[in-house]
């Protein structure tokens, strides 16, 4: 049997393995198998989103593994979020209830509130229609191309995902892509503090004052795009440089894995997304070095802002 990543402690006291699957832009056809891969490696955190379109493929393959043996239910941490077209707070629990039924898992294990902002709903055929469903609904309104924004205070929407928990379908809310002033207004108006916030976080961009911030308020950070999507060919980006190269070398490792292997000694969650065998195999093998301080060092260095 593979090694398992070790699990955080969140502060409802339910446990969250450090390394999870990322499945953005994990196609149809795709997601299914790389989900089945990564259990096989020893992933037993997977992270997918309404917005994905990939809830129901997630599902398909923990269950296939669970029936297979290979994992229980509650071997596995299971993610999804709530899209930003249902933060009315009285949309919230039918949003849930979609991904709850595409998933098809007996529960969720986290529900994220996915951007602290929210769309107005729409039809998706472009008509003044009511949509009758989640899946009714256009994701992306917009006029000309600008996205068209919602008046809806984050802090009703959080209300509304603290109901979600007394269905016992759900056992852990959080957020993703709060900053510093949002996480701050929130936790100051609420009774139920969130249990992570997924947020960018790679060498590009450290997020260490938000992981302070959050650690000292026993709030986990998860880190999101943790190799920085090399797809997206930015300049400068740590995963494609010389120095993390030398520093790889000097470990056995490759430059992903050390990449990924910062955010974790750094104190985050990472959930690195590949549909290929081998590399899902690649970037959960982080466990088994650390950088120096030299080395995180040089790794601090490649942060811009
Ligand atoms: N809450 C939020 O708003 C957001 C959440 N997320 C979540 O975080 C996850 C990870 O972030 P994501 O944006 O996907 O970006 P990542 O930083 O995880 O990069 C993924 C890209 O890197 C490639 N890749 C994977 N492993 C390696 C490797 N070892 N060496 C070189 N290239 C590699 C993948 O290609 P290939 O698949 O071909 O291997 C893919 O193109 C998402 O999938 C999603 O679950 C992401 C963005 C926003
Ligand atoms: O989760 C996500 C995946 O990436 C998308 C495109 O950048 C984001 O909009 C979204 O937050």
């Amino acid at each position: 049997a593979n090694t398992l990543a070790p699990s955080v402690r969140l502060n409802n006291g339910l446990e969250m393995p450090v390394i999870g699957l990322g499945t953005y832009l994990a196609n149809e056809g795709e997601c299914e198998r790389a989900v089945r891969d990564a259990i096989d490696a020893g992933y037993r955190h997977i992270d997918t989103a309404y917005l994905y379109g990939n809830e129901k493929e997630v599902g398909n393959a923990i269950r296939s593994k669970i029936d297979e043996g290979a994992i229980r239910r509650e071997d596995v941490f299971i993610v999804t979020k709530l899209w930003n077209t249902f933060h009315r707070p009285d949309q919230v629990e039918k949003a849930f209830q979609k991904s709850f039924e595409n998933l098809n898992l007996t529960y969720i294990d986290l529900y994220l509130i996915h951007f602290p902002l929210a769309y107005k709903q729409v039809h998706k055929d472009g008509s003044d229609r009511t949509p009758q469903s989640v899946d009714d609904v256009n994701l992306f309104p917009n006029v000309n191309g600008r996205p068209v924004y919602d008046d809806i205070d984050y802090v009703d929407t959080w209300r509304a995902m603290e109901g979600l928990l007394q269905t016992g379908n759900v056992r852990s809310i959080g957020v993703s892509n709060f900053d510093i002033p949002q996480m701050e207004r929130l936790l100051s108006q609420v009774t139920i503090t969130p249990v992570t916030n997924q947020v960018e976080c790679h060498p590009n961009h450290n997020q260490l004052p938000l992981i302070k911030y959050c650690n000292d308020r026993n709030i986990t950070v998860t880190a999101y795009s943790p190799l920085g999507r090399p797809y997206l060919a930015k300049n400068n980006l740590a995963i494609n440089d010389p120095k993390v190269q030398a520093i790889a070398a000097a470990h056995n490792k490759t430059p992903a894995q050390v990449v990924l292997r910062y955010s974790y000694q750094n104190g985050a969650i990472v959930i690195p997304k590949s549909t290929k065998q081998q590399r899902i195999k690649e970037n959960f093998n982080i466990l088994d070095f650390s950088l120096t301080p030299e080395e995180m060092n040089v790794m601090n260095s490649f942060n811009n802002e």
